[in-house]
């Protein structure tokens, strides 16, 4: 049977520019694989690693990549920042240089490249934002262990009850947007810089009335390297959601202000 999702060489070419955006602090043990699998999956993607300056040497190594691959981009920021900042410059690198379709996805496999033609098929089918979600039928976690999947779902579902945001896996990462979709929510005005940062997009895209459709995937938990969850990403989350909850609930937030593409 043929996978009606399955990528191939610009089996996407009717989206655009596809530009996959890969944040990466200290993943020199999985980003040369992660690229790999990307290249393989969506041939006609482009990819950019936006490296806060790994200690491990992560943005040297992709350099070297690179240095044989013109559709392989390095974007060197100065330090850690968090994933919110390297995301948000990669989605204006992007922006600024022509791409249609910008995706989101983890360098340490958890997001399985080969799952992306199924965000890129719900794209064509009309979504402005596709989210590879863990919590609708069909979506799984795999080896994660029990501490982080109850934060996981906890978080959506407070997310959830906070600001009635209709989405069931909103802290995920792997997710494929629209150009008009990131200028719509106003992306130039969100300050998070943890892994809230997926709740804001998401939340704002409802807000804009874009179309967001889940699509489930399977999240494997990395088998290299070390997560960057903290408890200070927790307490920005908890801290953030918390404050645009009681500010909803006060109508003091209202649909977000579109960027402009300059
Ligand atoms: N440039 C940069 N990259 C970062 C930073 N912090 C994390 N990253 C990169 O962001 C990706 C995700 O970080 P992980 O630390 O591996 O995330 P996780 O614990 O597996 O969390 C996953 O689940 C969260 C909760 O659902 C998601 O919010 C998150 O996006 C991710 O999918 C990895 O490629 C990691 O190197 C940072 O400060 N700067």
């Amino acid at each position: 049977m043929t996978d009606s999702t399955a990528g191939g060489a610009d089996a996407f070419g009717d989206l655009g520019k596809i530009l996959v955006i890969i944040p990466t602090y200290n993943e020199i043990l999985n980003v040369g694989r992660i690229i790999a699998r990307v290249r393989t999956a969506v041939p006609e993607a482009h990819i950019l690693v936006a490296d806060d300056n790994s200690p491990d040497g992560t943005g040297a190594e992709v350099d070297r990549l690179a240095a044989q691959d013109p559709n392989l981009q390095v974007l060197h920021r100065r330090g850690k920042e968090g994933l919110g900042a390297a995301y948000l410059a990669g989605f204006r690198w992007g922006i600024d240089r022509g791409y249609d379709i910008l995706v989101e996805m983890d360098a340490d496999g958890s997001h399985q490249p080969e799952q992306l033609p199924r965000l890129l098929t719900a794209l064509r089918g009309g979504a402005d934002l596709a989210l590879g979600s863990r919590w609708v039928a069909g979506g799984e976690v795999v080896n994660w262990p029990k501490s982080r999947e109850f934060i996981s779902r906890g978080g959506s579902m407070y997310s959830r009850l906070m600001l009635g945001v209709p989405i069931r896996d909103v802290t995920g990462g792997y997710r494929a947007f629209r150009k008009q979709t990131l200028l719509g929510l106003g992306m130039s005005q969100v300050a998070s810089q943890g892994y809230c940062f997926q709740v804001d997009l998401a939340w704002r895209a409802v807000r804009a009335g874009f179309s967001v459709v889940e699509v489930p995937i399977t999240f494997v938990e990395r088998e290299l390297g070390a997560s960057k969850m903290s408890r200070d990403i927790l307490a920005e989350a908890l801290f953030r959601v918390t404050g645009w909850g009681i500010d909803n609930r006060l109508g003091r937030i209202g649909p977000p202000v579109a960027d402009r593409e300059t």
